[in-house]
């Protein structure tokens, strides 16, 4: 083991998508099979004796690639040399509790860790919001960092990308990996935008293959943007292991590049590309190199794919406006 290790923090390491996701990182998922790697698990004082559990299983695993492990509540010493932070904890929605009341609580969680970020982590840091609502939240971090180029706090949608492709993969019979240039746009919500009439399967439009609009608009979209809703349904738990696997995606394409031909969807900054409002934190078709990623410029938005994109759009905007009357932006 040549290389320096990379300091990867992950916030909430004692939940459950906490659990799913560390051992794939420590094992060499997230960065590459010849990446050390040091954990530094950030919890709040309640998780911390789950976290040294799970820290306890880390080592069981004699992890080659893991070069340690330490484990915080505090976010300044939890994003210290931080070059990857994968923001995972949040306050859940319960029972009463509204929108505003939602955001309230993540601001208090987003906005000192977007600012303990801004003082203590590497000067490449690499930020992935996972906690919900993750674009919304991804933007009180980004604006308590002012230090840190605004480009590198990303929101999942990964798992809405992945998701589509599923979903795709079955009506169609072709297998997942003759799928490319799926696009998420928008907010990770049920307002989100999961678009085919830009995505090629073994090479042939995915549109005109599948041919069916009632399909389109009745069955894949809403499955796709109320699938975490079934998840809950189903397990009585939200996503966890699919959650953390979007999120070494996420991490691992935007460090390793996409595939020629081919895009992923990122939730970022907007540059006012598409019509979006530059600034807010929207999910769109994106290629990845050398550790920086491009917005896909150029691809003709219809009439269906514009009223869906507006609507997403229109959400997040309002979400920005509310954080913004509290005071987190
Ligand atoms: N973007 C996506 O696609 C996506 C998908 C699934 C889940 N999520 C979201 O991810 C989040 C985590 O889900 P989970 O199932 O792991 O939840 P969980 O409740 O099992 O775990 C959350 C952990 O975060 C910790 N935590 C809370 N506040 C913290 C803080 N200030 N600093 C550090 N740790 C803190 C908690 O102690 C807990 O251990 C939720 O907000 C969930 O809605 C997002
Ligand atoms: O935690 C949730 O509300 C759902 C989650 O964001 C998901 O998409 O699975």
């Amino acid at each position: 083991m040549t290389r320096t290790p990379v300091n990867v923090t992950v916030t909430g390491a004692a939940g459950q998508i906490g659990y799913a996701l560390l051992f794939r990182i420590a094992s060499g998922h997230l960065l590459g099979a010849d990446v050390p790697v040091k954990l530094r698990l950030l919890e709040i004082p309640q998780g911390m004796k789950a976290a040294q559990g799970t820290a306890m299983e880390l080592d069981d695993c004699a992890f080659p690639l893991l070069a340690g492990i330490d484990i915080f509540d505090d976010p300044n010493k939890g994003f210290e040399g931080a070059n990857v932070a994968l923001l995972v904890g949040a306050r859940p929605r319960t029972a009463g509790m509204e929108r505003g009341d939602l955001l309230s609580a993540n601001g208090g969680i987003f906005k000192p860790q977007g600012a303990a970020i801004n003082a203590h982590a590497a000067d490449d840091i690499k930020v992935l919001v996972v906690g919900n609502p993750a674009n919304t939240n991804a933007l009180i971090a980004q604006a308590a960092a002012p230090d840190v180029p605004a480009e590198r706090f990303t929101a999942m949608t990964r798992l809405d990308h992945n998701r589509a492709i599923s979903q795709l993969a079955a009506k169609t019979g072709a297998a997942v990996s003759d799928i490319k240039r799926l696009t998420i746009w928008g907010n990770h919500s049920a307002t989100q935008y999961p678009d085919i009439f830009h995505a090629e399967i073994a090479g042939k439009n995915a549109a005109e293959l599948v041919n069916d609009q009632t399909w389109l608009s009745d069955e894949f979209i809403p499955t796709v943007a109320k699938r975490g809703a079934a998840i809950i349904e189903a397990r009585g738990a939200s996503s966890a292991a699919s959650a953390a696997n979007a999120a070494i995606d996420h991490v691992h394409t935007w460090v390793n590049g996409t595939a020629a031909g081919d895009w992923t969807s990122m939730g970022i900054p907007s540059d006012g590309s598409y019509g979006v409002p530059e600034g807010i934190i929207s999910s769109f078709p994106v290629t990845t190199k050398d550790g920086r990623y491009e917005i896909v410029q150029g691809l003709d938005v219809n009439e269906f794919s514009r009223a869906r994109i507006d609507a997403s759009v229109a959400e997040l905007v309002e979400e920005r406006d509310a954080v913004r009357e509290l005071g987190l932006i």
